[in-house]
């Protein structure tokens, strides 16, 4: 018999299939302290939680016989995935059941924000029947802009259609056609922020996304323009954002996600004319929480069964033997996926997994999903992809993953190279695993180098021209920006040529401005291995 503990409330039809199984028994305990859920959860096989419940290392550390974590929603912010992993339980989510009513949640909150529902309700009941204050505007005709286009990005756009707007967007994974199918018109956010009327927020909060909206943005918007937030807090930065409605930047704003959840009641947006708020309640619908709870059960009970689940967030399930053999090139994988993701533009289309030497004869399907991880999870947040899921993801974006062998080897034994192709470029790294030393890149594209992928690496293409060594040297130096290792190549004399810096510190948006500015330089690129 397998025990299930349910901790956060999760709709009882949508658990039905677990608590009718023979084989589980099911407790329901909401509302529970750590120290509370410390002190029973050694006695469980499974855990089911909404956002509430936080799944600490305390918590996995007294988990004895504990194999599986259902989240019945999308976000996993509340489980810690390391330690998760760290302790073989694996954590599965139910992305698609909520997409819709978070899109109708989203539509709710845009709505009121053009005609102040709100506000003019509290007056109302208030007693006042003021109809002066509450001048509201349409959404027929006006630009919305759409800030990743994912399950619910996608969802609001094609609502926003039938209310006559005009709909710009921007996700690095959606393909022309798709968006042109959708009526979505891509162009680069910060085109985005200067044109539209309304901005919705849909991506995930990772180190890109956080305060993808900040003082810069809001200094470029049109005056009078509208923001939403029901994604994640700290998408959109609150402290700019009240200062940009102050500053009549901005018209009005819904939130239903904080930076910190729960906010301090003092939070200033509580008291604000302009603002409207909800206590995240994108996914609170009966039939989400249906569908979640339906969805995760079904894969609670697969997971305990051993059989085949979709949407495992954590664990990888590779055949111990083969794991084994590759175990060397895995992480090597990941960070030749990870710095392509960061050096180039355009949504990607295939990504090629190319072996040689002497992995030319071994089984290396096992690799995809730790190469795409590395470029997927630049764009979707780590949280959200892991080697268990990430071909799914890759799927599901139209991304065609190719992979060959070879016996030919340019230079080391063990080669392996990652090829990117987007709808705008084509870009390769070759890397390979030195015995007693670790994980290399040995080429970008043609040229050679010897980096490890570790810290901040300033990756820039120019012409090969006397002086701009010296050029990018004082710019750095200039911002207190050390360079720890240089390396520079070419094709031939006169021709293109990179340099590859690493450096001790991030280097200020500033600089990388200024960098890109030099005449010959062509294109600067940081990489981060955060
Ligand atoms: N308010 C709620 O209760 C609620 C409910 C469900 C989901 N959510 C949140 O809504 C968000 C979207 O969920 P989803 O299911 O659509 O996720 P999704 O993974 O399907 O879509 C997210 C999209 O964001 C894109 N993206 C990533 N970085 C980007 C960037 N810098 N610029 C533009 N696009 C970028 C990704 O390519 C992806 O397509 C998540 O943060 C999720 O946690 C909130
Ligand atoms: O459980 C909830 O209500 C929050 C859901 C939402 O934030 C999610 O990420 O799925």
């Amino acid at each position: 018999m397998y025990k299930i503990l349910v901790s956060d409330p999760i709709s009882d039809y949508g658990l039905q299939q677990l608590t009718c199984a023979a084989d589980m028994a099911v407790t329901k305990k909401t509302g529970l302290s750590e120290e509370e859920l410390i002190s029973i959860i050694g006695a469980y096989d499974g855990l089911l939680v909404r956002s509430h419940t936080k799944v600490t290392p305390a918590v996995l550390e007294a988990a004895a016989r504990l194999k599986v974590i259902g989240r019945a929603g999308v976000g996993v912010d509340n489980i810690d995935l390391d330690a998760a992993t760290t302790r073989g339980v694996v954590v599965l989510n139910a992305p698609n059941g909520n997409t819709v009513t978070t899109c109708e949640h989203t539509f709710a909150m845009m709505m009121a924000l053009a005609r102040h529902i709100p506000q003019a309700y509290s007056t109302t009941v208030a007693g006042a029947w003021d109809r002066k204050s509450f001048l509201g505007v349409e959404l027929r005709g006006k630009i919305l802009g759409v800030l990743g286009l994912g399950r619910i990005g996608v969802e609001v756009a094609k609502r926003a259609a039938a209310f006559g707007m005009i709909i710009v967007g921007f996700d690095p994974f959606l393909p022309e056609e798709k968006a042109d199918e959708l009526g979505i018109r891509l162009m680069a956010s910060d085109e985005i922020m200067r044109i539209a009327d309304f901005i919705t927020v849909h991506t995930p909060l990772t180190s890109d996304t956080h305060h993808m909206i900040a003082k810069p943005q809001f200094s470029v918007m049109k005056r009078g323009m509208r923001v939403i937030n029901c994604a994640r807090g700290g998408i959109i930065d609150e402290a700019a954002l009240l200062e940009a409605l102050d500053e009549g930047i901005v018209a009005g704003a819904a939130f239903d996600v904080f930076e910190k959840e729960p906010p301090e009641p003092s939070h200033p947006f509580f008291t604000h004319p302009n603002i409207i708020v909800t206590p995240h309640l994108g996914a609170s619908t009966i039939e989400a929480q249906e569908n979640v709870a339906v969805a995760v059960s079904k894969q609670v009970i697969h997971c305990l069964h051993n059989e085949p689940f979709q949407h495992a967030v954590n664990m990888p399930a590779i055949p111990a033997e083969l794991r084994n053999k590759l175990q060397p090139y895995y992480g090597l994988c990941e960070q030749l996926g990870k710095s392509l993701a960061q050096m180039t533009d355009g949504a990607v289309r295939e990504v090629s997994i190319e072996c040689s030497g002497g992995l030319a004869d071994i089984d290396i399907a096992p690799l995809v999903p730790y190469a795409l991880k590395g470029i997927l999870s630049h764009h979707l947040g780590p949280e959200q992809i892991n080697v268990v899921n990430a071909l799914y993801r890759a799927k599901e974006r139209g991304i065609q993953v190719k992979t060959s062998t070879s016996f030919m080897i340019q230079g080391m034994t063990d080669e392996i190279t990652i090829r990117l192709k987007t709808t705008m470029e084509e870009r390769w790294v070759t890397g390979t695993v030195l015995a007693g030393v670790g994980e290399r890149l040995i080429r970008i594209g043609p040229y050679p180098v010897e980096l490890k992928a570790e810290g901040y690496i300033l990756l820039i293409s120019q012409l090969d021209q006397p002086g701009i060594i010296g050029r990018v040297g004082m710019l750095l130096g200039e911002s207190g920006v050390n360079i720890a290792t240089m390396q520079v190549g070419r094709t031939e004399i006169g021709g293109s040529a990179v340099m590859i810096l690493k450096v001790d510190k991030r280097v200020p948006g500033q600089v990388i401005d200024a960098l890109s500015a030099v005449p010959a330089i062509k294109r600067v690129r940081e990489i981060s291995f955060d």
